[in-house]
């Protein structure tokens, strides 16, 4: 894989490249290159990832009723990654009756952030719990304290970043309609959220944007438009093996 890495790299970077790219297809290339020389980054040296073991991660983030988990459902499907939404992993400990239950409640009603150290250890557990080495991290991190906890736990960083952008009337209708008995998808709750989402959200994708992992999708439309959108990411990401 390595190898094909470095040809593709020098391929783009060629001086006959222009004949055979345009500088769009460009930018997106040597994105996609970046995405897989930058893995783990800090992995080896002490992480949660082993040199031998580093799998590939993507982080999945727009605001709520953006359309991450419809997305993420298609990519399972097609592209065979594992799905952790770390809003489920939450509230999978409500329900279980886990020590920290009641705190997840309070904060997911109010449309908070938990704190960060229990969702890293749910994803960390999660991971470890997998035998795939390709994951899908819907929702995480939605803080930059969520970021820094994740990097500073798991001693990596994600390969590549997705976000849905949408229209915040169009996210409200969405979460009003989504019908799954979730105690935040209420008007209270939802004006909540779209709050955090930009004062805390926010600055997260535009870190990862000054990164050059971003992937920025529009996020309106049908579902299998937006999938359109999203296919040749991970599409690129088959000729490397992943
Ligand atoms: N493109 C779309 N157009 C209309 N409704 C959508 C679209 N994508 C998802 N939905 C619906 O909107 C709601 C929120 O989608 P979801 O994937 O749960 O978003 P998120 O995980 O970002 O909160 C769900 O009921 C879903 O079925
Ligand atoms: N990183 C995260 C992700 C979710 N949460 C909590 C707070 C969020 O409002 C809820 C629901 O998250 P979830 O990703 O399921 O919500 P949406 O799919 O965006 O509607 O969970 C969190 O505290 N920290
Ligand atoms: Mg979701």
């Amino acid at each position: 894989m390595w190898r094909r890495v470095t040809s593709l790299s020098s391929f783009l970077t060629s001086p006959s490249r222009s004949f055979l790219l345009n500088p769009n297809q460009e930018a997106y290339g040597q994105r996609i290159c970046k995405s897989l020389c930058t893995d783990g980054g800090k992995s080896g040296s002490g992480g949660f990832f082993s040199r031998d073991h580093c799998p590939y991660i993507a982080f999945v983030l727009g605001g709520p009723g953006s359309g991450k988990g419809t997305q993420c459902t298609k990519i399972v499907e097609n592209f065979g990654f594992t799905h952790l939404s770390a809003g489920d992993l939450l509230r999978k400990e409500i329900t279980s009756d886990s020590k920290d239950g009641s705190m997840i409640f309070q904060m997911i009603k109010e449309g908070n952030i938990v704190p960060s150290e229990v969702t890293v250890k749910l994803l960390q557990k999660a991971i470890s719990l997998s035998e795939n080495n390709k994951f899908l991290i819907d929702g995480f991190p939605r803080t930059e304290e969520n970021r820094i906890s994740y990097e500073r736990i798991i001693g990596a960083e994600p390969n590549m970043v997705l976000f849905f952008h949408c229209p915040e009337e169009e996210m409200i209708k969405r979460v009003l309609n989504r019908n799954e008995g979730r105690i935040d998808d209420n008007e209270e709750t939802v004006k909540a959220r779209l709050n955090v989402f930009r004062g805390l959200s926010l600055p997260v994708v535009n870190y990862y944007a000054a990164k050059g992992k971003l992937h920025k999708i529009n996020g309106t439309g049908s579902e299998e438009e937006i999938f359109e959108r999203v296919k040749p990411i991970f599409a690129a990401l088959r000729y490397f093996g992943i």
